[in-house]
């Protein structure tokens, strides 16, 4: 059996860090999750929507995850997304990953090409039988098109190295439904940000969203107040979690707004890969208003934190 603790709670996904002429930078990458080790974050996941792994070279993502893991690795819980268009690719990742020491490998079911469930059930199997980790799918409907079924999960979850799902389609009702298919010991990741408190009240185990690096400590704050029951609380700290998303939502893309904020947190990892937009030069002004927010509502945070 799998411990599952450690996958329990705020897990961020990490952003792609790229130098200044858009290739893959690993000092960037280790200062990134060095950010996010020194704020108190369970785990990190690894080159998944966040972190642009499908707009990366295998050999790109192989360097990413080096990179994490000398400088967290043992520290933080990793998570290395492997999924890739083909199985071939997926498989040489999954070994990679392990080879470098991840602590689980996760893969979306499709890119591109609309799948039956037997070609997923095969490509996944592919990836967990490459490997001994423990393995979790990412559920991802509305970028995949692939929705997974009460009766692949089951079949998935029978296994003793599947232990869970990462699950970011914005049904909270799929989300229990999938935790009684896994049973008590199954892991349900929350994939969306603006429902985290949903989730985990129905629930999810904890949480894995593109929005978190950002506002770590807000979901610090909101996990804890879940833990010790203060659900007020916790629900207006998911109501100022979601203005931010909302403001981040309203840029030409997410990660690039992301990484705009981050840039004025002191932490640069270069602009989303195209076609992946960067904020227009004429956005930056409220990128800077979006930022003061953010550290407003985290300097409240960490004071209700010392009372
Ligand atoms: C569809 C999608 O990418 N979902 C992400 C993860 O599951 C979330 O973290 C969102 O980025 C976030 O909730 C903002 O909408
Ligand atoms: C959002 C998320 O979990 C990802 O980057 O894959």
């Amino acid at each position: 059996m799998v411990d599952t603790e450690k996958f329990k709670g705020i897990m961020i996904a990490l952003y792609a860090a790229y130098d200044d002429e858009g290739n893959v930078d690993p000092a960037r990458v280790r200062k990134l999750a060095r950010h996010y080790a020194n704020k108190g974050v369970k785990g990190l996941y690894v080159g998944g929507s966040s972190g642009e792994g499908m707009l990366q070279t295998a050999a790109e993502r192989k360097v990413v995850l080096e990179a994490v893991m000398e400088e967290v690795g043992g520290e933080l819980t990793v998570i290395a997304h492997v999924g890739a268009a083909s199985t071939r690719e997926s498989v040489e990742l999954a070994k990679h990953a392990e080879a470098a020491g991840a602590d689980a490998i996760s893969a979306v079911p499709a890119i591109y090409y609309r799948l039956s469930p037997a070609s997923v059930e095969r490509h996944w199997q592919e990836m967990i039988d490459s490997t001994s980790l423990p393995f979790i799918i990412y559920h991802i409907p509305q970028t995949t098109g692939f929705h997974l079924s009460a009766d692949l999960l089951t079949r998935m979850a029978a296994q003793d190295k599947v232990i869970g799902v990462k699950i970011s389609s914005e049904s909270t009702y799929e989300l229990q439904q999938f935790k009684a298919i896994g049973g008590p010991d199954f892991l349900v990741l929350n994939g969306p940000d603006e429902q985290y408190l949903a989730g985990r009240s129905i629930g999810a185990d904890g949480g894995i969203g593109g929005t978190y690096g950002v506002m770590p400590e807000l979901f610090l704050k909101l996990e804890s107040c879940y833990r010790e029951g203060r659900m007020e609380e916790a629900k207006a700290w998911q109501f100022k979690i979601n203005e931010i998303i909302k403001n981040l939502l309203s840029f030409p893309s997410l990660y690039g707004a992301c990484k705009a904020v981050l840039k004025l947190q002191g932490v640069e990892c270069g602009e989303p890969r195209l076609p992946l937009l960067p904020v227009p030069q004429a956005d930056l002004g409220r990128i800077a208003l979006l930022q003061k927010q953010i550290h407003e509502y985290t300097g409240e945070a960490l004071a209700s934190a010392q009372v």
